[in-house]
């Protein structure tokens, strides 16, 4: 009899979660009917949407996630024992799948050929982050040679790799983080070419150094006041924003309160772009082998910032959402 460890949604979160929010519990799994596979965690990701989208979560449900998991039992051909699949499971340490889409996540995947590249890439950038990075970056906000890119949430999973594909662009890109370590890794390791601080700093003053001349494109992360100064103060005519995220109201209890940005964006004559990373589902491959390409010819680094143990997800969890990470947020199980 197989147990698996399961954190359930038990409370809506009320501003920045609570360890109580989510509970710990055990749950005895049957054995697997035909069609079915076993597979047991190796690496969970944790992840902003977890804390955007839990409004909409049920309560008393396995909380969201996707992960890298090792088939162990297996009745479906299509998902031998041994592979490695990228799934979301949920934050659980062993499931039972029919290899079927989780309705509204993606569907279960055997792990490609990854040529030696660790297997918890999956969960980053030859993952959903990297294809976040790498989609948005050449379908949204498609930079040109010479073109000055700012992107905010600069050290994360997703913003580390959009400065990264926006310079082997050819763009000049400036990276805005909350602490000079990420700052210094962005600049000295990933080739950005300056930082600013949005803790330290005061953005539009240092961006106005930065950027004299004004920014081409903006790749927006996190929401909020940094965004509004950009969009309002910084950008060139007929320049473009990809929305991907606003992780700076995420944990707030009321709607946040930023400036108006309907100003800059008809003053500038720009086009402002959300996205999400599923509509790329046809093309999925395309980004992951892309990815790849350019880590192994040294052009794309990734960093993961790894926590031991599936008891520490939440832990995980909430010092991502803190900025503890250094690129992509992941658990070892
Ligand atoms: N649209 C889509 O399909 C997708 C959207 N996203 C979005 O992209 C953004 C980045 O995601 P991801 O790369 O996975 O996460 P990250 O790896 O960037 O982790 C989150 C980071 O957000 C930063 N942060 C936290 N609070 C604030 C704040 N108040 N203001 C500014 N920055 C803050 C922290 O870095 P710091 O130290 O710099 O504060 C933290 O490290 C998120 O908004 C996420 O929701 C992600 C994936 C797909
Ligand atoms: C798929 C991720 C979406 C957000 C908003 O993080």
């Amino acid at each position: 009899m197989v147990v698996a460890k399961v954190f359930k949604f038990e409370k809506q979160f009320d501003g920045f979660p609570q360890e109580t929010d989510l509970k710990l519990v055990e749950e005895q799994l049957p054995e697997i009917k035909d069609g079915e596979f076993l597979a047991e965690a190796v690496y969970l990701s944790v992840d902003p949407y977890m804390r955007a989208y839990a409004p909409r979560l049920p309560l008393g449900e396995t909380y969201v996630g996707g992960q890298v998991a090792k088939v162990t039992e297996s009745k479906n051909p299509k998902f031998p024992v041994g592979k490695y699949v990228v799934a979301h499971f949920g934050w659980r340490t062993h499931t039972i799948s029919d290899g079927k889409r989780t309705p509204g996540w993606t569907i279960p995947m055997v792990l490609p050929d990854f040529g030696g590249l660790p297997a918890s890439l999956a969960l980053g950038v030859l993952g959903m982050p990297g294809n976040t990075a790498y989609f948005g970056v050449t379908d949204i906000l498609q930079p040109q040679q010479g073109h000055t890119v700012a992107v905010t949430g600069a050290a994360g999973a997703v913003g580390s790799l959009v400065g990264q594909i926006c310079k082997i662009k050819g763009c000049k890109v400036i990276g805005i983080a909350g602490s000079d370590e990420k700052g210094k890794w962005l600049v000295d390791e990933l080739g950005f070419d300056s930082f600013i601080n949005y803790k330290s700093d005061d953005v539009g003053k240092a961006l106005k150094e930065a950027a004299p001349q004004g920014v081409d494109r903006y790749f927006d992360n996190v929401g909020g006041e940094i965004s509004s100064t950009i969009i309002n103060q910084h950008m060139k005519n007929f320049g473009r924003v990809a929305v991907c995220g606003c992780i700076s109201g995420y944990n707030e209890k009321e709607p946040p309160k930023a400036t108006p940005i309907q100003k800059g964006v008809l003053r500038h004559q720009l086009r402002m772009q959300g996205l999400h990373s599923t509509r790329w589902e046809d093309k999925w491959m395309e980004g992951i082998l892309q990815n790849k390409k350019w880590i192994e010819e040294g052009r794309l680094k990734y960093r993961e910032t790894v926590t031991e143990g599936f008891e520490n997800m939440f832990k995980a969890f909430t010092d991502m959402l803190r900025g503890g990470n250094f690129g992509k947020a992941i658990v070892k199980v």
